[in-house]
């Protein structure tokens, strides 16, 4: 018998770092070309071994780009059954239409995605320096006002395209060293790294206690399963 946990993930970072596409790589095994920027958020799931524990990842897929919420809403709101129940929970369909109508840029939207999250997946692109400055901006932002315990883990996306690199991979160490966060160099193309990035998130969830009965909020499952919610691409 195995505890099934359910951990919300969000990936947050500057536009076209390639959260999306690290996403679907990790969820799918999957790379596309021509993978659509994100409308407001997009959510997928997939569970993973862990030691004697099942890790349901919640993953939630911010915009990095601010975007006119009018259109945005739309997307935000063709959720599966599952999700609105999740969104119920956070109150999102309130605060959205709030937001719609007022016409707020997306980043005031980004507290619902890390709120009650165990983990943030902060995504810089190792050819843009821009991107890491971005990525600062995140933490900070997640030091102020994220959970108290979130696990940050740095990627460093588009590894593939080291030849014409600007973020020295000491830097990013450096960085992660001195908040205390993951940090891993990925390529979502070339599929490197990526399944290590959440193992490594999974490694720094402290296991349940044996001793409580599934009476905070797990389940127990007799064989290890991999699942995806949806198609992200
Ligand atoms: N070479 C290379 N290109 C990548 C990689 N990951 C993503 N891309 C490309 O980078 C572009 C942006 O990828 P997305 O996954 O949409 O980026 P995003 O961060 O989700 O962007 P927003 O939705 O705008 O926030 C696309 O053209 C991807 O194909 C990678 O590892 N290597």
């Amino acid at each position: 018998m195995m505890a099934i946990r359910e951990l919300k993930v969000c990936l947050l970072g500057d536009t076209g770092v390639g959260k999306s596409s690290i996403v679907c790589r990790f969820v799918q095994d999957h790379f596309d070309h021509n993978i659509s920027p994100t409308i407001g958020a997009s959510f997928m799931t997939k569970t993973v071994p862990c030691g004697n524990e099942l890790h349901k990842f919640l993953i939630w897929d911010t915009a990095g780009q601010e975007r006119d919420l009018s259109g945005g809403c739309v997307a935000s709101l063709e959720l599966t059954g599952y999700l609105k129940a999740l969104v119920e929970t956070l109150d999102v369909q309130s605060r959205q239409d709030e937001l719609c109508s007022d016409r707020r840029e997306f980043h005031s939207l980004a507290p619902m995605y890390y709120r009650g999250s165990a983990a943030a997946v902060i995504v810089y692109d190792i050819t843009k320096q821009d991107s890491f400055y971005t990525l600062k901006k995140w933490v900070k932002e997640l030091k102020e006002h994220g959970p108290e315990n979130i696990v940050m883990a740095i990627a460093g996306n588009k590894c593939d395209l080291s030849d014409i690199r600007e973020v020295p991979l000491k830097d990013a160490k450096e960085y992660a060293e001195s908040i205390g966060a993951i940090v891993v160099e990925t390529s979502a193309k070339n599929a490197i790294n990526i399944e290590e990035l959440f193992q490594g998130i999974s490694r720094q969830i402290p296991p349940l206690d044996p001793h409580e009965n599934g009476n905070n909020g797990t389940i127990k499952v007799e064989k290890p399963t991999m699942q995806a919610s949806r198609r992200c691409c």
